[in-house]
């Protein structure tokens, strides 16, 4: 069985709908045979970001594999994003999206602003966003009207109570399931049906860990662009987050945020924003919010 890493690349080349210029064969052998670059501080940076605000985002909607595109709006964060990390000199050579538009056509738009197209994109499922299961599609407030906003925290936020599945009839089922982007991957056992933190965390970690690691090692330089609760597990496991306090994390659309991490890949420093802190506070507020009833 191909490796995760070979796998993404793989992808990467034959994947019909990645937004971003295809990768040359140049860049995949560099990713291929990189060679070892030295790191003075046995430091390493990543920077990470949820996609731009989604057209369902707008609409407050529960998503997760639905593929939603990228609002204006959300399109305007990504640009802005680019735009930040080139004021500040990011430099990148290697970047890992998942395999949903919204993530994808983000990191594009940032790769552009960057005039950095050209690096290598690995593409995986297993950065997707959490299966939200039978709440796809519906609408947060109103679920949080007919439930109550306790239940609707309990599922957009705990760390393992799962959303209820996806029934064989729910309108979004055969859309998720028989998309091509999933022939060769997730496993029929391995695809979700629904997905707690914890679940999301099972499937997102061996990705983190057998290859985004050993990249960096290379000294590679690496963005991820992905999903509110792929990136929140990724956050639990770095900063080693009780269950209890990953619940009151909630990531902004399309502001960049980086780590720096020791040698063993431990926090330096953890979370840092790459934007004005009274706007990401407020994000933050309006991403918790979404789950209130009108
Ligand atoms: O899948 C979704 O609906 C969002 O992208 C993330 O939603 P959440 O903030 O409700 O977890």
């Amino acid at each position: 069985m191909l490796n995760y890493f070979t796998k993404s690349i793989f992808k990467a080349i034959i994947r019909p709908k990645i937004w971003c210029t295809s990768i040359s064969k140049k860049n995949v052998c560099t990713a291929l045979h990189a060679i070892k670059k030295c790191s003075t501080t046995n430091n390493y940076r990543v920077v990470m970001v949820r996609h731009g605000e989604s057209e369902w985002n707008e609409k407050n909607l529960f998503c997760g594999w639905y593929d939603a595109k990228l609002s204006p709006k959300g399109l305007q964060e990504a640009v802005n994003a680019g735009k930040t990390l080139k004021l500040n000199n990011y430099v990148f050579d290697v970047a890992h999206t998942s395999v949903l538009q919204r993530a994808q056509h983000t990191l594009c738009t940032i790769l552009d602003e960057l005039d950095q197209v050209e690096i290598p994109v690995h593409v995986t499922w297993r950065l997707n966003e959490r299966h939200y299961g039978g709440l796809t599609g519906l609408d947060k407030s109103e679920t949080a009207a007919k439930y109550g906003e306790k239940q609707v925290k309990v599922w957009r936020r705990s760390f393992d109570t799962p959303p209820p599945p996806m029934e064989k009839d729910h309108a979004y089922y055969d859309q998720i399931v028989k998309d091509p982007r999933y022939t060769d991957e997730p496993s029929g056992k391995e695809f979700p049906m629904f997905e707690s933190l914890k679940l999301t965390i099972e499937r997102t970690l061996p990705y983190w860990n057998e290859v985004i690691v050993p990249q960096m090692k290379l000294g590679k330089r690496i963005i991820i662009a992905a999903h509110g609760n792929s990136l929140r597990g990724i956050i639990k496991y770095l900063d080693n987050l009780s269950d209890d306090t990953i619940m009151n994390l909630n990531l902004p659309t399309g502001i960049p945020f980086e780590y720096t991490l020791d040698e063993n890949f431990k926090p330096i420093v953890s979370l840092k924003f790459l934007g004005d802190a009274e706007t990401v506070k407020k994000a933050m507020a309006a991403v918790a919010s979404q789950g209130k009833a009108k």
